[in-house]
């Protein structure tokens, strides 16, 4: 029988990702399987936080607007994240939430195809992304139009505006082809949205090398920017002459300390602006992309890879009981693996307690994520024991374990 224990302790002191570890403030007692969904927090972001409260607010007052630079903290912060997606630095933007960014480049979309209406998605995408389609549509602006994954392509006609599709798929992990898909819906007329949410600071993304349009991307999963981080959004360069976003508040405006009655959009993604940007936050993002930017795309990918091919592998081997809805190749999903299970939440409560971290996915979906730049393969084999555990002892038919909590 494989030493599962032993194989673990050989892939992390193998791993050359293994010293990043110890700039997340994580207990050493936790395995962590759920940065897909808030990411940990990066050791260096209290004191930076402290800093913005103490000297930038404190002592700057309002003079940190310009003397601190917060004014320009979205573009700056956007110009950092550039290099994960394969944009360019003046295309991104740090603001707002994914969904409201989702709001703002649908209605950029349908006012640069005027005469089409028809907004595509797949059902099952993540609901935020429908519902603000549906947002629109509610305002007489959209159609909603929904295709399985493999119709995606006849769904595509002369009537499709944009197509919008989440990368990485946040409960089975499947992950589109990027460039296949934008080439498919350029082919009819179509614009396309990515939302990254899933794939910044984990999987590859090549926004430019793939011709796309839009995207959105989350700040609080792989960017570990901390809970309701800014999100941010991507426009190709060749589309800035032409966007013309809804929530044109006062912070998109060309010049916004001008306070004129009439709205005139900023060049470029600035336009993307709404109200104020929230320092605090953009400060512990801003500390979460530093990180990733210095690890690098390339080894987050492949440890992100390593991660859940090992774990794939282990959990077949040892609780066969549990089925996988991720893909096989770890190059066809993101990085991290949903397994079907009647009791999946039970499962999962149960695996809580013992201070393994994943989560569930309702109905039936437990779901373990792989941030690569601090799980360990030894946090990936306790989950896999831990589950072999909890089922042999029966530990999940605990009454506490199926209490529902607000948030799962
Ligand atoms: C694919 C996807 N899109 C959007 C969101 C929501 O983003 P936000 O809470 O920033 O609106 C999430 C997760 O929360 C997500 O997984
Ligand atoms: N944003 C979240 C929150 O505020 C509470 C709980 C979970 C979340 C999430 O991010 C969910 C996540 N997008 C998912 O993929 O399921």
């Amino acid at each position: 029988m494989t030493d599962w224990t032993h194989e673990a302790a050989r892939l992390d002191a193998e791993d050359p990702l293994a010293k990043w570890r110890a700039e997340f403030l994580l207990d050493e007692g936790v395995a962590y399987l759920d940065g897909n969904s808030l990411g940990a927090l990066p050791r260096a972001t209290p004191e930076r936080l402290q800093r913005a409260i103490r000297q930038e607010w404190g002592e700057g007052l309002i003079g940190s607007w310009n003397g601190a630079g917060w004014i320009g903290l979205p573009q700056k912060i956007g110009g950092m994240i550039a290099p994960l997606i394969g944009a360019q630095a003046h295309e991104v933007i740090a603001a707002d939430s994914v969904s409201v960014n989702l709001f703002k480049l649908i209605g950029a979309a349908l006012q640069m195809r005027p005469g089409r209406k028809v907004v595509l998605s797949e059902p099952g995408n993540f609901p935020t992304d429908l519902y603000m389609i549906a947002g629109q549509e509610a305002q007489g602006l959209a159609e909603r139009r929904l295709a399985d994954r493999s119709d995606i392509g006849s769904a595509l006609d002369d009537d499709v505006a944009l197509l919008l599709l989440t990368h990485v798929h946040y409960k089975t992990g499947a992950m589109y082809d990027m460039a296949a898909l934008t080439k498919a819906a350029h082919a009819t007329g179509a614009l396309v949205l990515w939302d990254l949410s899933h794939s910044v600071g984990a999987v590859p993304v090549d926004l430019n090398g793939v011709g796309a349009d839009f995207a959105v991307g989350c700040g609080y999963k792989y960017l570990n920017g901390g809970p309701g981080a800014p999100a941010f959004a991507w426009v190709a360069q060749r589309h800035h002459a032409d966007l013309r976003q809804p929530l044109s508040g006062w912070m998109g405006h060309a010049a916004p300390f001008a306070f004129e009655d009439d709205y005139a959009p900023a060049p470029g993604v600035s336009q993307l602006l709404c109200g104020t940007p929230p320092i605090l936050g953009m400060r512990a993002l801003e500390v979460g992309v530093d990180l990733m930017a210095r690890i690098g795309m390339e080894p987050l990918v492949a440890k992100s890879r390593a991660l859940s091919a090992f774990t794939g592998k282990v959990m077949a081997a040892c609780v066969p009981e549990l089925a996988c809805i991720s893909p096989a190749d770890p190059a066809a999903r993101g990085s991290h693996l949903s397994y079907v299970h009647p009791h999946a939440y039970e499962l999962c409560q149960a695996l809580i307690a013992r201070r393994v971290i994943g989560d569930f996915r309702a109905p039936d979906a437990l779901r373990l994520g792989f941030a690569p730049a601090y799980v360990s393969f030894a946090d990936c084999w306790r989950a896999v024991s831990e589950l072999r555990a909890i089922i042999d002892s029966g530990d999940w038919r605990r009454p506490e374990f199926s209490t529902r909590a607000a948030v799962t």
